[in-house]
């Protein structure tokens, strides 16, 4: 195949992106958002498609890993391995025509000072596009693109948990009472295909709309891609962003309109928002200040009154006892991995010990902020047992007894009430309503 000149020397920012965050993620550990927002390629096509490219990278890493293994004499350095895996994504799942995959990955290997790799890059990748099929037949995608760690930790879960990769996670809002959800914009029709900035609202206004998918919990669900900020109502504070299995753990508290609440952990905001819509009193505590100033935020946006604490739950206490407290405890989030690939190339076993200790700490400091027979909701986006079932059961010895679900109080979820009587779900369910995350909810009473 012969090298495309003028690609060589043209910028490529979304290569350029898309390698940063490959490179961050496996050579410093560093999540996707953060080389996003680091990084100075601001145009929003650009992101959206270096993002799509990593994201596809990250869902097929092991099995494109493992399709090229035969191509190699020895393992590249990771950034080379990075270039060559973006090619053989876009070669192999984003129909991109064989000779720019090829040429632009050279070209941004030489940009990269990869030079003494480009030969290799071009072979090896023009005999991806030859015979990718070929190579990739008879290998497992599911197990070879979850890391074995969580294969192993997930134990007879781990295939249906990684059904749920492949298909990427839609946008989910809740609304406050009485909000009809709006129309959008169908994905990618909201940018300037020259430009890549937003349309301009005259423009806008010319697109057909599609309606959203009312879904059994009370959600609203658009298809992936859709931009939030676009939704006639956003600025106006009508809904926000949660997806239907994060918005399980308020909806399993019963009636709260009048109770106090104490909502531990709270940014940015989606159960202190839904608590606050229904009508109860919340406090919310965040360590962060940052992300303490986006709770606040979403909260003027959506015109709710709470009460913002800015603490450490660990030590803060309440002058009085609350009636329920929810606690959304910190996690490794390997149950969002549907929006966020990267954890699961991120996170690490020590991870989980460090968090499950933090996880005690918070449950006994929860104690504290209850009456005796006071209920708290303990909710974790992991999919991990001892970040769930463990630490429920840990807590059964210090205090608390846990109070089952019954599968009517599921709802229409009542598929994820487990034997033990918790809340369970995870990326692989409800595939025929566009899947789900992963969460872990359990109610535990003060004894
Ligand atoms: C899973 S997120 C919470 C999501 C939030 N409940 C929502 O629904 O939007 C966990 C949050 O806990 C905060 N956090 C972690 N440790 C904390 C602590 N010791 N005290 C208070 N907040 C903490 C983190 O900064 C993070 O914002």
């Amino acid at each position: 195949m012969r090298q495309d000149k003028s690609l060589i020397s043209r910028s490529d920012p979304t290569r350029d992106l898309a390698f940063d965050i490959l490179t961050g993620i496996f050579e410093h550990r560093r999540m996707l958002e953060t080389t996003m927002d680091r990084s100075s390629i601001k145009a929003g096509r650009d992101r959206a498609s270096a993002h799509r490219l990593a994201a596809t990278v990250l869902r097929h890493y092991g099995s494109m890993t493992e399709l090229l293994r035969p191509l190699l004499k020895k393992e590249p350095p990771v950034p080379v391995l990075c270039g060559l895996l973006m090619g053989v994504a876009q070669l192999r799942y984003l129909e991109t025509p064989p000779h720019a995959a090829v040429s632009t990955v050279v070209a941004l290997l030489r940009r990269r000072r990869l030079t003494p790799f480009a030969g290799l890059a071009n072979a090896v990748l023009r005999r991806v596009a030859r015979e990718g099929a070929e190579l990739e037949a008879g290998l497992d995608h599911e197990r070879l693109d979850i890391p074995p760690w969580l294969w192993s930790a997930w134990g007879d879960r781990a295939r249906a948990i990684a059904a749920g990769l492949y298909q990427e996670a839609p946008l989910d809002i809740r609304l406050k009472p009485g909000i009809a959800p709006p129309m959008a914009l169908p994905a990618g029709r909201d940018m300037s295909p020259e430009t890549g900035d937003d349309t301009e609202d005259s423009t806008r206004d010319d697109l057909p709309r599609i309606a959203p998918r009312l879904l059994p919990n009370g959600s609203a669900r658009y298809p992936a891609g859709t931009r939030v900020t676009l939704l006639d109502g956003f600025e106006e504070g009508q809904f926000w962003v949660q997806d239907a299995a994060a918005a399980m753990p308020v909806l399993l508290m019963g009636a709260v309109a009048g109770k106090n609440v104490i909502d531990l952990c709270a940014a940015p905001g989606g159960k202190t928002a839904q608590l606050a819509s229904q009508g109860a009193h919340v406090t919310a505590v965040e360590r962060d200040a940052t992300r303490m100033r986006f709770l606040k935020e979403n909260m003027k946006r959506l015109d709710l009154e709470v009460t913002c604490v800015q603490a450490d739950a660990m030590t803060w206490r309440p002058k009085d006892k609350a009636d329920m407290v929810l606690l959304d405890a910190p996690c490794s989030a390997t149950g969002t991995f549907r929006r966020h690939p990267d954890v699961l190339w991120v996170k690490r076993p020590r991870d989980i010990l460090s968090l499950t200790q933090q996880q005690d700490r918070l449950i006994d400091a929860a104690h504290e902020m209850l009456p005796p027979g006071g209920t708290m909701i303990y909710a974790v986006c992991s999919l991990q047992d001892e970040e769930g079932p463990d630490r429920v059961q840990a807590a059964c010895a210090r205090g608390w007894a846990l109070h089952p679900f019954t599968e009517k109080e599921a709802g229409a979820m009542s598929f994820a009430v487990t034997a033990s009587g918790c809340f369970r779900t995870h990326p692989g369910m409800w595939p025929e309503e566009g899947g789900l995350d992963g969460f872990f909810v359990a109610r535990l009473k003060r004894i």
